[in-house]
């Protein structure tokens, strides 16, 4: 079994990403990221605390804009077009999920799509489907460089993905599909799950549910990617899949923490300074 230690590899690129940024800086462009947070939300309290640390860690400029829980959206869609504004802004990133009173599609419509690191914005998702560039969600970006890092070709691979999120699920079957691979997308309402996750060369599980797959759920040989985040009573991270149970059968698998989750925040940086990149050639 290969582990995709997705940490070492995101290690491994933050060396480079720092060179990128110095580069930058020499030019007179300081990469920034502007984070807009309201409210609490486990996942995204953890996201951005590392997010921070990243940015500080290669030189990056990235400003954290905490808002309370009762914020109106018309006040949050007033900061988001101010940051649009802002010329020495790159990317902004509002996390999900937001409060009740908040419309997320009307907020993701806000956010320029020039600016929009997630690739969230309707722009940017048909670029994606028409595999054409533009900006394109970190988490599937990063499972895609994980692969790619550990020469796992997805051409022509059964690729199942369970989860149809816009933040993962669907820009990944997106990704998967420019790459070649036949892809089916699992949900809460797919009959016969297991029949399905069984065919798959390579599994993404991408739900939310600790443990949801065991051995019996996947082929032997395949290739697991969790992306599964589950917070567990003792303060514990955890995945969808139960990794002890398969790790003997399958070829390939990554660990929950240290898989998909540091690779997001790499992809994240990745995308704010080639955005940065075209601020210096427009002078
Ligand atoms: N590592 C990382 O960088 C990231 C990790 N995550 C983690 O990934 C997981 C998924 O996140 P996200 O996509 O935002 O979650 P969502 O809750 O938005 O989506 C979950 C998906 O799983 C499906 N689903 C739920 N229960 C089942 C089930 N029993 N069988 C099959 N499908 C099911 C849902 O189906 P339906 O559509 O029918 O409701 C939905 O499509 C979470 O654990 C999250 O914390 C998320 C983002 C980044
Ligand atoms: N607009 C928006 N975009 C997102 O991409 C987004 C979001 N909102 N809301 C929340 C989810 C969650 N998410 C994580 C990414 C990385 C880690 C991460 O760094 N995980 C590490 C550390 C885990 C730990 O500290 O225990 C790991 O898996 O090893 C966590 C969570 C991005 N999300």
């Amino acid at each position: 079994m290969e582990l995709l230690d997705g940490r070492a590899l995101a290690n491994q690129l933050t060396d480079e990403q720092t060179l990128a940024v110095d580069l930058l800086k020499q030019q007179g462009v300081t990469p920034k990221l502007v984070v807009i947070m309201v409210g609490e939300d486990p996942a995204s309290a953890i996201y951005t605390r590392n997010k921070q640390k990243r940015a500080t860690k290669i030189g990056m400029a990235s400003v954290l804009k905490k808002m309370s829980a009762e914020t109106t959206e018309a006040e949050l869609l007033a900061v988001v077009e101010a940051y649009n504004q802002d010329q020495t802004v790159d990317g902004i990133l509002v996390q999900l999920p937001l409060p009740p009173q908040i419309n997320e599609d009307r907020v993701i419509q806000t956010i320029d799509p020039n600016k929009d690191v997630d690739g969230f914005s309707p722009v940017n998702i048909g670029k994606l489907w028409m595999n054409q560039p533009g900006l394109v969600a970190c988490t599937p970006q990063g499972v895609m460089a994980i692969l790619a890092a550990h020469k796992i070709n997805v051409a022509g691979k059964n690729v199942v993905i369970v989860g149809r999120s816009n933040i993962v699920g669907r820009p990944l079957a997106a990704l998967m599909l420019n790459a070649n691979a036949t892809v089916t997308i699992a949900h809460s309402r797919t009959k016969h799950l297991q029949d399905l996750t069984k065919t798959a060369d390579i599994l993404v599980a991408a739900v939310g549910v600790a443990h949801l797959f065991g051995a019996v759920d996947v082929k032997p040989g395949a290739v697991v990617i969790d992306v599964g985040m589950n917070r567990l009573a003792d303060g514990t991270v955890t995945g969808d899949v139960d990794f002890e149970a398969v790790q003997d059968q399958v070829s390939a698998i990554t660990p929950v923490p240290r898989g998909v989750g540091p690779m997001t925040i790499t992809m994240l940086m990745a995308q704010t300074i080639e955005i940065a990149k075209g601020r210096v050639k427009r002078g």
